[in-house]
């Protein structure tokens, strides 16, 4: 992110008579934000075209309303765009707010309420906010900015941007609590023994509030889903080969459950692994779908049917794994692939856990999995509608600000509503997961959890429907200010199907409270 127009240097302060002067193609002036541009040499390749800055009250004129009416902020933060200053208007100051990196939004709703200085919250400590305050300048500074690029050519991530976050301990602090942890240096100085859930949600929303789905994903969203297998059910051995190097971002992994034959229905899968009559290997055969980072991973925590019924074996790619790019409704970025293995001669040593136990091995990675996509998908929503309350704001219609559309206002208070509901049911349910062992989680936010991502995954829809409406063309439309609105509808679905569908989860909710009716209880 750049410095604001005003921020590093002292403009010669001019007259709007003087800018007013400046109104024809060849020397055209204009004002926004209390800066004179100089835009006489960038007319000829305006995107928005060359008559629009030729009329004449934009020619010479302040065209500040107009502008954002039209454009990004970050366009006047841009150093192409800086260059054309040429003053700033005498006797005024600039009364636009250029985000800087790490700041908070100052617009209400955009931040979960802890954040809000006057509001008190009895989950988070100096820790979480010091370790907020630090991601989000990270993030700022460092992903958006890649992100932006590799969402649109399509490469994965950067690997240096990987190894950047293993340095600072951040691969291993997005895998949450745990043992992997201990005599570990931390990101933002947190102390090994006193990271939680709440710790590992914010790492998660900060990244995810940046709001590139694809490249999110095909950041190192394998090893958040892939390696904890390895690390809970692992034998020693197994860990010490895979886990250092992965957290370092010098190896990647992926989980491979998914089938074309088998979604939610893990059970349905049909890779087999059939182990050699020596005991050595397993011979494994069969094809994975939809393998988030699949065509980059060296590594697949792959699911099998095993004649012991089913298991986890670690597959390296070095094997003879294939892999083709999978091309989905967000950026191949994400690396989805689909999986071949044929005929691979997988060692023993790389089983999971015990042959016969894949079934529990699978499942107990799925309520992390789930809660980790919550945390995402709630602050998702949550940034989408602070572009829509922006966008409500400067914009006009009909000779009015879009504010002054009651229709257009109860949309975003619904909206509102539901993203505070969503932060406080994914609070709650975190400080939960801190104070229950694995076991307990397993018996009792299982179903919860999945509520929770069914629910938040609903509310989604209705921010990314409801998104298009209120920016109109704009919200179909890759470039400009409605992109945050298009990408979301062509990605907010990812989490309505990934780690479990929408139905199956409000499904399986409701099947564990069937579970844990009481049986005397009657209406
Ligand atoms: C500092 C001065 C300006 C700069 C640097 C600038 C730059 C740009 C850029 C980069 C875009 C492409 C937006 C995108 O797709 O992301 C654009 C579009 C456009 N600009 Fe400007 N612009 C400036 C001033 C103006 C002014 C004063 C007008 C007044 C009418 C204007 C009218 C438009 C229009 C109509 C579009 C197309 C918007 C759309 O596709 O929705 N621009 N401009």
């Amino acid at each position: 992110m750049s410095a604001q127009p005003n921020q590093k240097k002292e403009y010669k302060r001019v007259s709007r008579d003087e800018v007013a002067k400046h109104n024809k193609p060849d020397d055209l002036w204009i004002i926004v934000d209390s800066y004179v541009y100089d835009l006489s040499d960038f007319i000829d390749v305006h995107p928005g075209g060359e008559a629009v800055l030729q009329q004449p009250d934009i020619a010479g004129q302040d065209a500040t309303e107009t502008f954002f009416g039209l454009h990004n902020v970050a366009i006047l933060q841009r150093p192409g765009t800086q260059k054309m200053i040429v003053g700033q208007i005498e006797g005024e100051e600039s009364e636009v707010r250029y985000p800087q990196a790490g700041e908070l939004s100052q617009v209400p709703y955009a931040e979960p309420t802890w954040l809000l200085p006057k509001y008190k919250s009895p989950y988070y400590n100096e820790s979480h906010r010091r370790l907020q305050r630090e991601m989000r300048t990270l993030v700022d500074k460092y992903v958006t900015p890649e992100a932006q690029v590799r969402e649109a050519d399509g490469k994965r991530p950067d690997p240096k941007l990987v190894q950047m976050f293993g340095k600072l301990g951040l691969n291993a602090m997005r895998l949450g609590p745990g043992k992997h942890l201990h005599g570990r240096k931390l990101f933002a100085d947190i102390k090994p023994e006193e990271f939680d859930y709440f710790h590992e949600m914010i790492i998660t929303q900060e990244l995810t509030r940046c709001g590139y789905r694809g490249f999110m994903d095909g950041f190192n969203g394998g090893m958040v889903i892939g390696l904890p297998p390895i690390l809970n059910f692992g034998s020693d051995d197994l860990k010490k080969e895979i886990v250092e190097p992965v957290l370092a971002g010098e190896k990647f992994i992926s989980l491979a459950i998914t089938e074309a034959f088998a979604g939610s229905d893990v059970m349905g899968l049909k890779t087999y692994a059939k182990k050699t009559e020596d005991g050595e290997h397993y011979i494994v055969n069969g094809t994975k779908k939809w393998i988030t980072n699949g065509h980059f991973a060296d590594y697949f925590t792959t699911a099998v049917r095993t004649d012991e019924g089913f298991g986890v074996i670690l597959i390296p790619r070095a094997l003879g794994v294939e892999t083709r790019q999978l091309h989905t409704s967000y950026s191949t970025s994400a690396g989805t692939a689909f999986v071949m293995f044929n005929n691979i001669k997988v060692p023993s040593r790389y089983l999971v856990g015990v042959d016969g136990m894949g079934i529990p091995i699978v499942l107990s990675n799925f309520n992390h999995e789930r809660w980790v996509m919550c945390c995402g998908v709630s602050r998702g929503s949550r940034a989408v509608c602070e572009v829509l309350f922006k966008w409500m704001m400067q914009r006009k219609v009909f000779g009015k600000p879009l504010s002054n559309q009651a229709v257009v206002r109860q949309k975003l208070g619904f909206l509102f509503a539901q993203n505070e509901a969503c932060q406080a049911y994914l609070e709650n349910i975190t400080y939960q997961m801190n104070n229950m062992d694995y076991k307990d989680q397993a018996k009792h936010l299982a179903g919860q959890i999945a509520l929770m991502k069914a629910w938040m995954t609903r509310v989604s829809h209705e921010v990314a429907d409801n998104g298009v409406q209120i920016m109109g063309g704009r919200g179909l439309t890759k470039t400009g200010l409605g992109a945050p609105i298009e990408m979301y509808n062509r990605t907010y679905k990812f989490d309505a199907i990934l780690g479990g569908t929408e139905e199956i989860m409000a499904d399986l909710g409701v099947r564990q409270a069937i579970r844990a009716f009481p049986k005397d209880a009657r209406l």
